[in-house]
């Protein structure tokens, strides 16, 4: 199976692709294929080059990956897991501590090592990046710059470590989709059997309410309340139509297919503008203890 994570060779996002197929058993011969970023991704997809994507979506620390959330709106596809990875941000360089003079990663990354490069760097020069690794590959041209990446690209770049553990706070948790077009490919359908057995589910809806007008959200939020549907993370994103407009991304505990699940998303489908099911999946941690 092609698998298409963000690269070069040493992202997060490859840990996570890894991660999880690890979790659901490999299954033969998996080729990944890396983007140089997340749009690239789900192209990658959408042109049929790659069956299955993984992409960030939220960092316990920096909040939501927008292009991820907005991808989600606009491509034809369908959310089938989801894994967490632990970040363990380095400084990397060729040189010195003293030396650096221009520090490079992804937004994400540069992000959330905020106050670290404050305290430690205020004088340097911030250049983003497509990746983290990406960073580490730019942070081996001169000795004057730093990458901001994981401890494995160092060895991988044939860079020093010269500050471990650097983010801004000790727990960093990025959680990582696995998508696939709506029109699940063959392949890939093993995959979704596979994690049936013995998992708590979890499914992602988006949600536009077409006209602001008071108590929209409440009646929304009312429907699983009321069937007692636990919600697990709430989000707004502008609609990008208008300011003040936005769409609603909505995660909650349960399968598309129990009647329950069912006939709250009808009944809500009938109050709102848009509603675009994403998918429904097994949650990280059932998973994880279900293996
Ligand atoms: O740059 C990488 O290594 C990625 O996989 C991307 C990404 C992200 O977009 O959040 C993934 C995990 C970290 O939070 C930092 C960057």
């Amino acid at each position: 199976m092609i698998i298409g994570v963000l690269g070069p060779k040493g992202t997060y996002s490859e840990k996570a692709a890894e991660q999880w197929i690890e979790k659901n058993g490999r299954e033969g011969e998996d080729i990944l294929e890396y983007c140089a970023d997340i749009q690239d991704v789900f192209s990658l997809l959408e042109d049929k080059k790659c069956e299955i994507g993984v992409v960030p979506l939220e960092n316990s620390i920096e909040g939501s990956v927008g292009i991820t959330l907005d991808r989600l709106l606009e491509n034809d596809v369908n959310i089938i897991g989801e894994t967490i990875v632990t970040i363990e941000h380095c400084l990397l360089s060729r040189g010195k501590k003293e030396e650096i003079k221009v520090i490079l990663s992804h937004p994400q990354g540069l992000g959330q090592c905020r106050q670290f490069l404050k305290n430690h760097f205020p004088a340097a020069e911030l250049r983003t990046t497509g990746s983290t690794s990406h960073a580490a590959k730019l942070a081996t041209e001169f000795e004057e710059m730093a990458a901001i990446a994981s401890p494995e690209t160092a060895e991988m770049y044939n860079l020093n470590i010269v500050m471990p553990n650097i983010q801004d706070r000790k727990h960093n948790h990025t959680r990582f989709v696995i998508i696939t077009r709506s029109n699940i490919p063959e392949s890939v359908q093993k995959y979704i059997k596979k994690d049936k057995q013995g998992s708590s589910y979890k499914t992602s809806i988006i949600v536009y309410l077409d006209r602001d007008r008071p108590g929209a959200l409440y009646a929304i939020l009312g429907e699983f309340a009321k069937t007692n549907i636990n919600l697990t993370r709430i989000e707004s994103r502008p609609s990008k139509k208008v300011l003040g407009d936005y769409v609603f991304y909505i995660d909650f505990e349960g399968n598309i297919n129990d009647t329950i699940i069912k006939d709250a998303i009808s009944n809500i489908e009938s109050n709102v503008g848009m509603l675009k099911i994403l998918g429904s999946y097994p949650e990280f941690d059932s998973y994880c203890e279900s293996n």
